[in-house]
C-alpha cells in the first residue's frame, strides 16, 4: 500500500510539476503543424493547467507516416520478443519512479481523487505493462495437423499501424490496457488521448523514449475528436483501432472503416450495469458496501459502473438503509485532499449532463446535491422506464428498481441496449450460476461487484463492446494476425507427375 502524503504536499508537488504540452511524434515534442493549442484545465478548480499542442489530420499523417517507417523497417516489430519485453519492463521500472508525479498529474487533470490515482490508476498501470511484458516471450505459435508431406504452421504477426483513441475517466489505465498489449505484440501505436486528460499520456511518451522504445513506435496526438480520432479513423495506411468511449462514437469508427480501408476495429463501450439482489442474499451489509463502491467509485465516471440495483422487494428497505450509511463514509471533496474518495466530475459539461438527470424528479433517497463539478453520491428510486433506468448517465448517481421475482430480476437486467456487466447477490447457488448465465453481459459477479483482473478478459456484449477484448491473453488477439504458412516437404524423387 503506497504511503499517502498530506494535502499541503501533494499541492507542492502540482506547484514543481513540468507539465508536457507538445505533440509525441517519431521520438520528439513538437508543435501541431497549425500551431494551435487548446487548454487543458483542472476540472476540480476551473484552473488552466496547460495550453496543449491542438493537432488536426496534418499531424495525423505525419505520425502514421513515422509510425509506418519505424513498423516496416523492423526496428520494434522485428525485435525478439524479450527485447521487447525488456524495454516494456524499463517502462513499468521508470513509471514507479516516477509514480507520484504521474498519480499528481493524473488527479489535477481529471479531477479524480488523489487517493484512487496512489492507489490503483498508477500502480494498476505499472502492473498491467509489466504483465503484458512477461507475456510476450511465452506465447507460442502453432503448427496444425497435416500430412507427411507439408508443415502448416499458424503464426502470430503484429497488425501494424495501430490507432489507439482513448477515454477520460481512466487516461492511464485505459492507455496502458492498449499500448500493454500492443506494443508487446510489436505494433508501433498512435495514441489519441480525450482531449480532457492528454498529460498523463504525453508523459508517458517520454519515459518511453527514456526506457528505450524506439522513436515512431509510440507517438501520442493530442487534440479533438473530429480533428485527430477522425483522420486516424479515416486513414487509409493504419491498420487497426482500438476505441474506449461512448456508443455513439464507437459506431463512428465501423463507419469510417468502412468508408476507408477497413481497418480492424475493437470497441469498448459503454454500460448499465444491474447490480442484482435476490431477497435470499445473506449479509446485506457486505452487499451493500460492493454496491457502494460498484457505484459511487471513481465518480460513478466508468463504463462498468453499478448503475442500476434491481433489488427484490424483501430486502430493498434494509439494503437501501445500508446503502446510504456506507455512501456517507465516502468524503467529498479536493481530489488533492487523501482523505477524498469522490472527486471533481471531469468537465462542466459532463457536470452539466449528470445534473440533468437529478432534476425532472425522480425520488431521491439520498444525496442529490451538486455543485461547481462536485456531485454527492445519489440513490434514486426510478422506474424502469425513466431515463435514469435506461440511460448510461456516468456520474455517482445509482437508480434503484424494485422486482417481485426472479425471473423479472433477469429480464429487467437483460432489457437495455448494454451488456459489459452485472453482478447477482444470493445465497442459492443454483440461481447465482442460473443468474449469471442468462444475463447477457461480457463480467458478472456472483456476490460482489466488479471482481476483474489484468489476466481476465475485460469487454461487452450487446451495443457494450465489438470485435475484441482488453485485458488477458486474449488482449493479445486484438493486436496480431494469424498468417498460415505452408511447406511443402515433399521428397522430389517421390513427386507426382502430371
Ligand atoms: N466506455 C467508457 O469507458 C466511456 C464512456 N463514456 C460515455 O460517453 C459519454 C460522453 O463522453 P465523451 O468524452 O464525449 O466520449 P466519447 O466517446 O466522445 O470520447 C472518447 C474518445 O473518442 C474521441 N472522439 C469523440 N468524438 C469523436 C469523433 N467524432 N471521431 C473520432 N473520435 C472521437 C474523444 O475525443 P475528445 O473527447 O478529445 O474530443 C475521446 O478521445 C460519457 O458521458 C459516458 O456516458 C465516456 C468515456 C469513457
Ligand atoms: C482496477 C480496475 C479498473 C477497471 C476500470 C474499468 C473501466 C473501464 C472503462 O470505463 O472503460
Amino acid at each position: 500500500m503506497t504511503d499517502l502524503l498530506t494535502t499541503e504536499e501533494y499541492k507542492a508537488i502540482a506547484k514543481g510539476l513540468s507539465l508536457p504540452t507538445q505533440a509525441f511524434i517519431d521520438g520528439a515534442f513538437r508543435p501541431a503543424i497549425s500551431g494551435a493549442t487548446f487548454d487543458s484545465i483542472n476540472p476540480a478548480t476551473g484552473e488552466v493547467l496547460a495550453q496543449i499542442a491542438a493537432c488536426d489530420g496534418a499531424d495525423v499523417d505525419f505520425a502514421v507516416q513515422k509510425a509506418r517507417d519505424a513498423f516496416e523497417d523492423g526496428r520494434w516489430s522485428r525485435l525478439h520478443p524479450s527485447e521487447r519485453k525488456e524495454a516494456l519492463i524499463r517502462l513499468a521500472k521508470l513509471m514507479k519512479r516516477n509514480a507520484r508525479e504521474l498519480a499528481v498529474m493524473e488527479s489535477l487533470d481529471s479531477g479524480k481523487t488523489i487517493y484512487d490515482c496512489e492507489t490503483v490508476d498508477v500502480p494498476e498501470t505499472i502492473h498491467c505493462l509489466t504483465w503484458h511484458a512477461e507475456l510476450i516471450d511465452k506465447i507460442y505459435d502453432q503448427v496444425a495437423p497435416a500430412s507427411d508431406d507439408h508443415i502448416a504452421m499458424i503464426v502470430r504477426e503484429p497488425v501494424g499501424v495501430v490507432g489507439l483513441v482513448l477515454p477520460w475517466n481512466f487516461p492511464l489505465l485505459m492507455l496502458a490496457w492498449k499500448i500493454g498489449p500492443a506494443l508487446a505484440a510489436g505494433c508501433s501505436v498512435i495514441v489519441k488521448p480525450a482531449q480532457e486528460t492528454s498529460l498523463t499520456a504525453l508523459r508517458l511518451a517520454e519515459l518511453a523514449m527514456e526506457a528505450g522504445i524506439p522513436s515512431g513506435v509510440f507517438n501520442v496526438l493530442p487534440g479533438g475528436g473530429a480533428d485527430v480520432g477522425e483522420p486516424l479513423g479515416r486513414h487509409m495506411d493504419v491498420d487497426m483501432v482500438s476505441f474506449t468511449g461512448s456508443t455513439a462514437t464507437g459506431r463512428r469508427f465501423l463507419s469510417y472503416a468502412g468508408e476507408s480501408n477497413l481497418k480492424e476495429i475493437t470497441l469498448e463501450m459503454g454500460g448499465k450495469n444491474p447490480a442484482i439482489v435476490l431477497d435470499d442474499a445473506e449479509n446485506l451489509d457486505r452487499v451493500a458496501a460492493h454496491i457502494v463502491n460498484g457505484a459511487f467509485w471513481n465518480m460513478g465516471e466508468n463504463c462498468s459502473a453499478a448503475s442500476r440495483l434491481i433489488v427484490q422487494k424483501g430486502v430493498k428497505d434494509a439494503l437501501i438503509d445500508r446503502i446510504i450509511a456506507h455512501a456517507r463514509e465516502w468524503p467529498m471533496g479536493d481530489p488533492l485532499d487523501p482523505v477524498n474518495r469522490v472527486g471533481a466530475l471531469v468537465s462542466p459539461a459532463h457536470f452539466a449532463k449528470v445534473c440533468s438527470y437529478l432534476e425532472d424528479g425522480p425520488k431521491i433517497l439520498m444525496g442529490g446535491a451538486a455543485e461547481n463539478g462536485f456531485v454527492e453520491p445519489t440513490v434514486l428510486e426510478v422506474d424502469q422506464n425513466a431515463k435514469q433506468a435506461r440511460e448510461e448517465i456516468f456520474g455517482p448517481v445509482l437508480s434503484v428498481l424494485t422486482v417481485d421475482s426472479f425471473d423479472q430480476a433477469i429480464a429487467l437486467a437483460n432489457n437495455t441496449e448494454y451488456g459489459l456487466a452485472a453482478s447477482i447477490f444470493t445465497a442459492n447457488v443454483k440461481r447465482a450460476i442460473r443468474g449469471a448465465r442468462a444475463v447477457r453481459a461480457g463480467t458478472v459477479t456472483v456476490n460482489s461487484f466488479g471482481e476483474g483482473d489484468i489476466s481476465t478478459p475485460f469487454g461487452g456484449f450487446k451495443q457494450s463492446g465489438f470485435g475484441g477484448r482488453d485485458n488477458g491473453i486474449h488482449a493479445h488477439d486484438q493486436y496480431t494476425q494469424l498468417k498460415t504458412i505452408w511447406v511443402d516437404l515433399s521428397d522430389d524423387s517421390d513427386e507426382a507427375v502430371d
